[in-house]
């Protein structure tokens, strides 16, 4: 079984002023997902502070879109329930700070209605996800940072793609995402790597372009993946 490309524009660049306009341009222009970037400043993690479960909740009444929350936090569980009840789709939360509880964060996401992904920081061996992956009830998504989390606007760490191709390899079917500096000179290199999601300010020139990365009329540009009409059709 192979995975479908998914485009998930970041909304951390975006006005959030005009927050729902700009998810409908990101719409239009054909993202599949919309990535949401949970961040709250705390010294250890992130020394930024963004969105929550209030924005979240206001962009839903404006759009059915799949919402891919990544929360940048200590203490992800304390945002399950009020982020399943805001309206996102999908909750990945970062190893470093689940080691004790991943098990019971991932029934919990699930028991909310959305969907389980795993995230990991540049400095974050590979191997730390594979029990959250093989575990009888695990992630559905590895989320590998392409960046120190934080801010929009740094550059790619092309040394990560060694971890997507060893996940690619070990799970074919598993939905890897990336995330920081992805644009026209790096999707390509991530694509072949083996990631199927996307990550990327929401700069709406660079969603064609990943479009094609995975799919010249029609035919896919690595092996692993399948085409979703929604993707291929330029
Ligand atoms: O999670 C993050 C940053 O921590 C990202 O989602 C960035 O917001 C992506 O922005 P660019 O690197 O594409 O500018």
């Amino acid at each position: 079984m192979g995975v479908t490309p998914i485009i998930a524009p970041s909304m951390l660049s975006s006005d959030f002023a005009n927050l729902a306009s700009e998810a409908k341009r990101m719409l239009d222009f054909g993202a599949d997902w919309l990535h949401m970037d949970i961040m709250v400043k705390f010294v250890h993690f992130v020394p930024n502070l963004t969105i929550g479960a209030p924005v979240i909740e206001s962009l839903r009444k404006h759009t059915k879109a799949f919402l891919d929350c990544h929360l940048m936090v200590t203490n992800p569980i304390d945002y399950v329930e009020p982020l399943g009840k805001a309206g996102a789709s999908g909750f990945t939360f970062h190893v470093e700070v689940s080691k004790e509880n991943w098990q019971e964060l991932i029934q919990k996401i699930k028991s909310n209605a959305m969907r389980p992904g795993v995230a990991l920081k540049p400095g974050t061996p590979i191997e730390e996800v594979y029990p959250l992956v093989d575990s009888e009830n695990p992630v559905e998504m590895v989320l590998v940072m392409t960046v120190e989390p934080g801010f929009g606007g740094q550059k790619f760490m092309p040394e990560m793609m060694d971890k997507v191709r060893v996940l690619r390899k070990k799970y074919p079917s598993l939905d890897i995402e990336v995330d920081g500096g992805l644009g026209p000179s790096t999707i390509e290199m991530a694509a072949s790597a083996g990631a199927n999601c996307i990550v990327a300010g929401a700069r709406y020139s660079y969603i064609p372009y990943a479009k094609l990365c995975f799919g010249k009329s029609g035919e896919m540009l690595t092996s692993f993946l399948q085409p979703r009409s929604k993707q291929i059709c330029f």
